[in-house]
């Protein structure tokens, strides 16, 4: 049942998608960067359901619920839901899965309620969903015997309409051929190997345990400190505040890329790195730091320039420029 959902952005902050549960429609914010799907339930106090489409069980003719389990999950930016769980039928573009696991949110943190989605249906590997006692399978996991490529694909150009493609590679929404790494899931990320990084021309060298992965839930493009600070040397002006670095919105900014795999860079243009007007006219960055760690995350910013391949055949995670 290969099918495309349309991905609308939203304050420039994310991608929404109108996604069917139950027969109740929501706008789900899809995240490659974790595994579970949970939506806005009735059970949400007043204050937090204010400004979002919620999923009442009871109003579902196939609800069934599944006795004594919840779901709590953290988010890296430090939000984070928890609740209770059921399956029901969920259906996103033409692509129909029926029983699966919906996460019903009876608690979201405060970031969550002034955000515009009313969920989020995650796309990472199952293994790190946090359904207790029994874990749980995505949407693209229940979804992938009945399509007819086991991938799906994001198109998130920059405030355009987007979409996202399950079972097939829709040419026309990119050029060029698709490049390939291979991904390692045991962390339950599309993770693969990202060594080395370019700014402007220069090329850089991580150390050799660096990763990245893909993922369409952070909007931004998060990278270690010894890239950012490489990166922003090269911008005159920019200075990294309490919330970030910031530049003079006159500044030219030069391109960053990155190795994905062993092969083949991707760029990141100028351009898609002034990310929004800070105060005034001083800007900020698309690029920015991850905090710790040896991983790289690579966001929406990368998406509005790379139609990007989930392919669960290898696994594998592909690119190419739209
Ligand atoms: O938390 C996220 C994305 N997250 C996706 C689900 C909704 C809430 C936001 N991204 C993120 C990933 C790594 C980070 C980080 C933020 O801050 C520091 O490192």
């Amino acid at each position: 049942q290969d099918s495309s959902a349309t991905a609308v952005p939203y304050q420039g902050a994310e991608y929404l998608v109108s996604t069917t549960v139950g027969g109740q429609k929501l706008n789900l914010d899809f995240d490659t960067g974790s595994a579970d799907l949970w939506v806005f339930s009735s059970s949400l106090s007043t204050a937090s359901k204010q400004g979002h489409n919620v999923y009442t069980a009871s109003k579902s003719s196939t609800y069934k619920s599944l006795s004594g389990y919840t779901w709590s999950i953290q988010y890296a930016d430090g939000s984070g839901a928890s609740g209770t769980v059921g399956t029901d039928t969920v259906t996103i573009g033409g692509t129909t899965v029926k029983n699966q696991a919906v996460e019903l949110a009876t608690k979201v943190s405060s970031s969550f309620v002034s955000d515009g989605s009313d969920g989020l249906v995650g796309l990472s590997f199952s293994n790190i969903n946090t359904v207790q006692p029994v874990q749980q399978k995505t949407f693209f996991d229940n979804a992938k015997s009945s399509l007819a490529s086991p991938l799906f694909a994001a198109y998130l150009p920059l405030n355009a309409n987007g979409a996202y493609d399950f079972g097939y590679l829709d040419t026309t929404k990119y050029s060029g051929t698709p490049v390939y790494a291979a991904v390692s899931s045991a962390g339950g990320f599309w993770e693969f190997p990202s060594t080395s990084y370019k700014v402007g021309s220069t090329v850089h060298s991580t150390s050799s345990s660096v990763t990245g992965i893909a993922d369409t839930g952070t909007t931004l493009i998060l990278m270690t400190d010894a890239v950012v600070s490489a990166y922003y040397a090269q911008v005159s002006g920019a200075k990294n505040t309490a919330d970030g670095y910031t530049f003079p919105c006159s500044a030219t900014l030069p391109s960053l890329s990155f190795r994905i795999g062993s092969t083949s860079y991707a760029t990141i243009p100028g351009k898609l790195l002034n990310f929004q007007v800070y105060s005034g006219s001083t800007c900020y960055g698309s690029l920015q730091s991850v905090g710790g760690g040896s991983q790289h995350i690579y966001g929406d910013v990368f998406f509005n320039a790379y139609y990007g391949i989930f392919d669960a055949s290898q696994p594998r995670f592909g690119f190419a420029a739209i």
